[in-house]
């Protein structure tokens, strides 16, 4: 991370701490309710400028016998670390990600994520990870990002027809 950071400031309109976040895409593979084979995680805005999220450890998550797949867990940091910048502004798209799996995570059990983020400069975001299985003070992954601010309508102008929410996105009504 640079030594020359931005300040932080949250934005007037993103989601008071305890409060769960609106997803940014319905059909999102990580927090879209509406996504068939999703995650379906449920975000909460935490204080200063972090996110929280639980998630089972279903059957259908296996790696190894017995325990979740590592893409699986990549993805879950990927979308809650990727939450992180709407606590501030515009939103961002994951650049770089890098997973430390520390510990197997049992199918059956809860994970929980939280996700914080270290700095800012212009419009790079640099977030944190960390896992644990009900013991912060047992963490059983980390992961560091930097996640790059957008102009949504251009980042996604050339994609948007692709999306199971065409209609919606195109027809000038986008839930976000
Ligand atoms: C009408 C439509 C409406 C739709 C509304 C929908 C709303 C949706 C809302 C919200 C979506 C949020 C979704 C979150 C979902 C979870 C997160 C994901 O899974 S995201 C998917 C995976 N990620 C990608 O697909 C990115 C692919 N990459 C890119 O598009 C570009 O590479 C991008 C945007 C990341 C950067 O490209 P540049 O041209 O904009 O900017 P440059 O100048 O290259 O980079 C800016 C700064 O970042 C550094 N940088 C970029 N990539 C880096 C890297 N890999 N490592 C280190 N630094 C990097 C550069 O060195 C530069 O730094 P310096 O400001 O000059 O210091």
């Amino acid at each position: 991370m640079p030594d020359e950071l931005d300040v932080l400031e949250r934005h007037p309109k993103t989601s008071e701490p305890g409060e769960l976040m609106r997803p940014h895409n319905m059909t999102c593979f990580g927090c879209g309710p509406e996504s068939p084979h999703g995650l379906h995680l449920e975000m909460y805005a935490g204080e200063g400028f972090s996110v929280d999220a639980k998630m089972p450890v279903q059957q259908w998550m296996e790696g190894g016998p017995g325990v979740i797949h590592g893409g699986i867990l990549s993805s879950a940091f990927d979308d809650v670390m990727g939450m992180t910048p709407r606590l501030i502004g515009p939103a961002a798209v994951t650049a770089h990600l890098q997973v430390d799996f520390l510990q197997p995570i049992p199918v059956g059990k809860t994970l929980h994520l939280h996700a914080e983020i270290l700095g800012k400069q212009r419009r790079k975001i640099y977030v944190e990870g960390v896992a644990h299985l009900g013991d912060p003070d047992r963490p059983v992954a980390r992961a560091n990002g930097l996640f790059v601010q957008i102009d949504v309508r251009a980042h996604f102008a050339d994609h948007v027809e692709n999306s199971a929410k065409a209609a919606e996105y195109l027809g000038g009504k986008p839930q976000l």
